[in-house]
């Protein structure tokens, strides 16, 4: 299986994340990047190859044009205000106020666009998160030239990214880009299946009056688990979009067994739905040792679960989401792409 990564996704480094009231050294770290890339390696997974530039149109398929040009100016501006730390929104609209005008201040607009106080931004952040969609896109592009799988070495992640949010580690929707690249190519259903532990809100709110996307995630039941405001199974999709959103919410401590119920049944509903293609939000923080997330995965389930991806007999891109307990993280994830080919 082909991989397409660059150095360039660890641009951003940021030293700073707010976590249980103290800044702690961000869990998403460049280091990901690297750890994977050992494992690919040796497990003679396939080529690692450089990602095409793609500029900002496939961005802009996806995102809000206003958002993405604040996405690009934050950091300069945050720095030109004297700031000495990253840029960490403090101030959100919220239920008392609701916000309709945009401010003008950084400090409003920062707290507009952001969806949590967990993602810094710092030097290098947009570019990384271009070279990360880049990254994407390269992948999607050789799925549906060649009808190979393909993986896309993703850093930062992109599933929790909305239209014109960003948080949970994420600026720019990788998986919803390249989905919308399939479509804009000529296939007319995709299904993005989002395995990370963490519900793909942003992906769920990009595609959730549309029928074009079959969106499916499996997560920590957000009663308990971030994102806490978005996940549960009443929410279907609306409009066209109704039936083609399915949340699987599930208690914290779940492991492989009643995971892979919810599992079966998606790949299930992918059938059923004649998609033509199959971009997999590959998270694997659903493993028992990661520290932010509460499932049971052994790295040995990962391997069934590439099993089972395999079984639908679509084309699959895989990008990188999430994924914390770093020293395994190569694994688990290598475990996914090997269970998929059948080489484990
Ligand atoms: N303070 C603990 C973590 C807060 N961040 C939410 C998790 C984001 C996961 C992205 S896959
Ligand atoms: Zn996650």
């Amino acid at each position: 299986m082909l991989t397409f990564h660059t150095a360039a996704t660890q641009q951003r480094r940021a030293r700073t994340e707010l976590d249980g009231g103290v800044l702690v050294t961000p869990y998403e770290c460049p280091e990901r990047v690297d750890l994977v890339l050992e494992h690919v390696h040796a497990s003679r997974l396939g080529e690692v190859r450089e990602p095409d530039a793609f500029g900002l149109a496939p961005v802009l398929a996806i995102h809000d044009r206003g958002y993405v040009d604040f996405l690009a100016g934050c950091w300069d501006e945050w720095r030109s205000l004297g700031r000495q730390g990253e840029a960490i929104a403090w101030i959100w609209p919220t239920r008392t106020m609701p916000g309709e005008i945009l401010p003008d201040h950084l400090d409003g607009r920062l707290g507009h666009y952001a969806l949590s106080a967990d993602t810094s931004i710092c030097e290098g952040t947009f570019e990384a998160a271009q070279a990360s969609k880049d990254i994407a896109l390269s992948a999607v592009r050789h799925s549906l030239t060649t009808g190979e799988p393909a993986f896309g070495l993703c850093r930062p992640p992109g599933h929790h990214a909305a239209t014109d949010q960003f948080g949970g580690y994420c600026f720019f929707n990788n998986a919803a880009i390249a989905a919308q690249y399939a479509l804009d190519h000529g296939l007319g259903r995709v299904a993005v299946l989002d395995i990370d532990f963490h519900h793909g809100n942003g992906t769920q709110q990009i595609f959730y009056e549309r029928d074009d996307v079959l969106f499916l995630s499996l997560h920590g039941d957000p009663r308990q688990c971030f994102p806490y405001f978005l996940g549960h199974a009443e929410e279907i999709g609306c409009g066209k979009g109704e039936g083609f959103n399915v949340n699987y919410p599930l208690p914290p401590g779940t492991d492989f067994a009643a995971w892979a119920g919810a599992l079966d049944d998606a790949l299930e509903r992918i059938r059923a739905a004649g998609c033509e293609l199959l971009v997999v939000s590959l998270g694997v923080d659903a493993f028992e040792n990661d520290p932010i997330s509460e499932f049971k995965l052994t790295s040995d389930d990962f391997t069934e679960v590439g099993r089972r991806l395999a079984g639908l007999g679509l084309p699959t891109t895989f990008l990188l989401e999430g994924g914390y307990a770093v020293e395994e993280i190569g694994i688990n994830v290598v475990n996914v792409l090997s269970g998929f080919e059948g080489r484990a």
